[in-house]
């Protein structure tokens, strides 16, 4: 997988941003492009009931509407954030609005910067994005590619909308279900296992409050020491077993239960998922 970390670069020009799709993904989106300093009135979220609408307009300044189309005229950058199953039937919707140099950035997991192409006007730039969702603290991961259009100003540009979400990452598009498994769906287990630490812990006898802070500040403290030394995690993970202690007498235990296995099992089943998905879609559409 090649990649380019980027660094965030709050400053530079701020095209339209339309966001199709306001729910969990499109707000963080949406809140990071206003912390990249897109100007609210230069963002509009489409909703499809009106109190979402109003919620958002409410939190974020951003002008609403249920109107894709509406949304997508003007509009310079236009995120879509929808379900995989809900994409082509926007994509029609919006088609025809679409201004000449828009660049679409989709979020959605499995769909191809093809499966656009082909349902947009010829030539439309479209960049390929999978975020995470710690990205509505600054603390996320996206990798991005650019599609047959997409010129690597029209990739910075994207780079920079979400510069403010935490780290983006370029890669390249065959790479992105991948990416998808292990990023996109990352946060899911990693809250996966401090739920299981922390029931462990309520096991042992410590009560729930106490062994679920104990589970979150040792997660958040391994990666900060992951991060901060540059270490390989088997070096760091050696740091803590001593000879004939206890650490090795619980890996043992982890090494039985197949947890090695199982995380390998897991990002196999969200990648095939991933593409089960877009296959199914590219046949109904
Ligand atoms: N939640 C996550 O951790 C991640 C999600 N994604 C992708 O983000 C996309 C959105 O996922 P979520 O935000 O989690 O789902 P969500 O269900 O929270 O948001 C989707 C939103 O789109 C709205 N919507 C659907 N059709 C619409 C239309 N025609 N016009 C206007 N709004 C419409 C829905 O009302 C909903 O609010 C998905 O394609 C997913 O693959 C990607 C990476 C991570
Ligand atoms: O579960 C999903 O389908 C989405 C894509 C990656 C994370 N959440």
């Amino acid at each position: 997988m090649s990649t380019t970390t980027q660094q965030a670069e709050p400053s530079g020009p701020t095209p339209r941003l339309a966001v199709l799709g306001t729910g969990v993904m499109g707000e963080t989106v949406l809140a990071g492009a206003l912390r990249a300093g897109w100007p609210a009135s230069e963002v509009v979220a489409t909703v499809r009931r009106p109190e979402r609408g109003e919620e958002l307009h409410e939190r974020h300044g951003v002008t609403t509407t249920t109107d894709n189309g509406e949304a997508v005229r003007g509009a310079g950058l236009v995120v879509v954030a929808v379900k995989p199953k809900d994409v082509a039937a926007l994509l029609a919707q919006v088609s025809e609005h679409l201004g000449e140099g828009a660049v679409v950035v989709s979020v959605v997991v499995g769909l191809t910067t093809r499966f656009y192409e082909d349902r947009l006007p010829a030539g439309t730039s479209v960049v390929r994005v999978m975020p995470n969702t710690p990205s509505v603290i600054g603390a996320g991961v996206s990798a991005v590619s650019g599609g047959s259009a997409a010129s690597d100003d029209d990739v910075t540009l994207v780079e920079r909308l979400l510069g403010q979400t935490g780290l983006v990452v370029r890669v390249a598009e065959k790479d992105q279900d991948a990416v998808g498994a292990l990023s996109g769906s990352g946060p899911a287990y990693v809250f996966y296992v401090v739920d299981a630490l922390a029931e462990a812990g309520v096991l042992l006898g410590l009560t729930r409050a106490v062994a679920l802070e104990l589970a979150t500040a040792t997660v958040l403290g391994s990666a900060r020491m992951l991060d901060e030394t540059g270490e390989h995690p088997v070096i760091l993970r050696e740091k803590v077993s001593s000879p004939g202690g206890t650490t090795v007498a619980a890996l043992r235990a982890l090494d039985e239960g197949g947890v090695r296995a199982a995380f390998l099992s897991a990002l196999e089943a969200a990648r095939d998922r991933s593409q089960e998905l877009a296959a199914a879609l590219e046949e109904r559409s």
